[in-house]
């Protein structure tokens, strides 16, 4: 069964058309990719997906509820979580308090709660604390839980944006090059963490990635984006193959591949 469906999404910013009549779906439980040259419409997708941009036309269905017109909070609520392409931390905050915070849009108490700190507030925040602590413990980082994050090095930064959004305790994981920026050895740990991840909280992953190698190893579906369009979709093997996508995409990103 499909946890995500889009049907004709349609995303245009003046007289610039992002994303333009994409319809495809993501089964439960896998690990997929979406590939496309810079300014394809992969990350107006994912701000379409999580309530940041609301498409111009179309249709988004999660659990066959509809998300567009939705709060970005409320979409964390029914279960979606991402990460950014580029980092969203508090710098002058630790990184207990970070991925805390990516937990606020589940908490019930309002603000007499917090003004007061009533004893259900104090119980919620003892619980937030330790799942929290959990998150940060499952992606190998927690001899950094009370360092903050700006003096943190780029890599472990990542690690804690995804710390946070599994904090919040998803179905679905949006990573937005969850690769960039990392050295090679960095690369290998994300994709044994990718694969962890899905196993350990049984989530599906779909994560906009220009690493190839990254690509090829981690996906078990691709979608080709080409100038807001879907140009082709299915296995590595497959899309690795497809004339349209070398001639789109892959021929230019050879030398990544190699770098990988
Ligand atoms: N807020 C915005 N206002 C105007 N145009 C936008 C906005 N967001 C995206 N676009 C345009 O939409 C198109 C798709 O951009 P998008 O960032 O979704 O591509 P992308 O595939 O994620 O690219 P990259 O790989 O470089 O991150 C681009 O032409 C971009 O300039």
């Amino acid at each position: 069964m499909s946890l995500l469906q889009v049907n004709h999404l349609t995303l245009k910013f003046g007289g610039i058309t992002s994303v333009n009549d994409l319809s495809f779906e993501i089964p439960e439980g896998i690990i997929m990719s979406v590939i496309g040259p810079n300014g394809a419409g992969k990350t107006s997708l994912f701000n379409m997906i999580t309530g940041f941009y609301k498409p111009t036309s179309g249709e988004i269905l999660f659990d066959g509820e509809s998300l567009v017109g939705r709060k970005p909070s409320l979409i964390t609520q029914k279960g979606i979580a991402r990460t950014f392409q580029n980092l969203r931390l508090f710098p002058n905050l630790s990184v207990l308090e970070n991925v805390m915070s990516g937990m606020h849009s589940k908490t019930s108490q309002g603000v007499f709660g917090a003004l007061f700190r009533t004893r259900a507030q104090k119980q919620e925040e003892n619980l937030i604390r330790s799942v929290a602590g959990k998150c940060i413990d499952f992606v190998g980082i927690s001899q950094y839980t009370h360092r903050l994050a700006k003096n943190l090095p780029y890599g472990i930064q990542r690690h804690v944006e995804i710390a946070r959004a599994l904090a919040t305790q998803p179905k679905l994981l949006l990573l937005d090059e969850p690769a960039a920026g990392l050295n090679h050895g960095e690369k290998l740990e994300l994709i044994e963490l990718i694969r962890r991840i899905r196993q350990e909280f049984r989530l599906t992953i779909v994560l906009i990635e220009h690493d190839m190698g990254l690509v090829n190893q981690v996906s078990e579906h691709i979608l080709v984006l080409n100038y807001g369009q879907k140009i082709a979709e299915g296995t590595p093997a497959e899309v690795l193959n497809n004339p349209l996508v070398v001639e789109a995409y892959l021929g230019k990103e050879e030398d990544d591949e190699q770098s990988a």
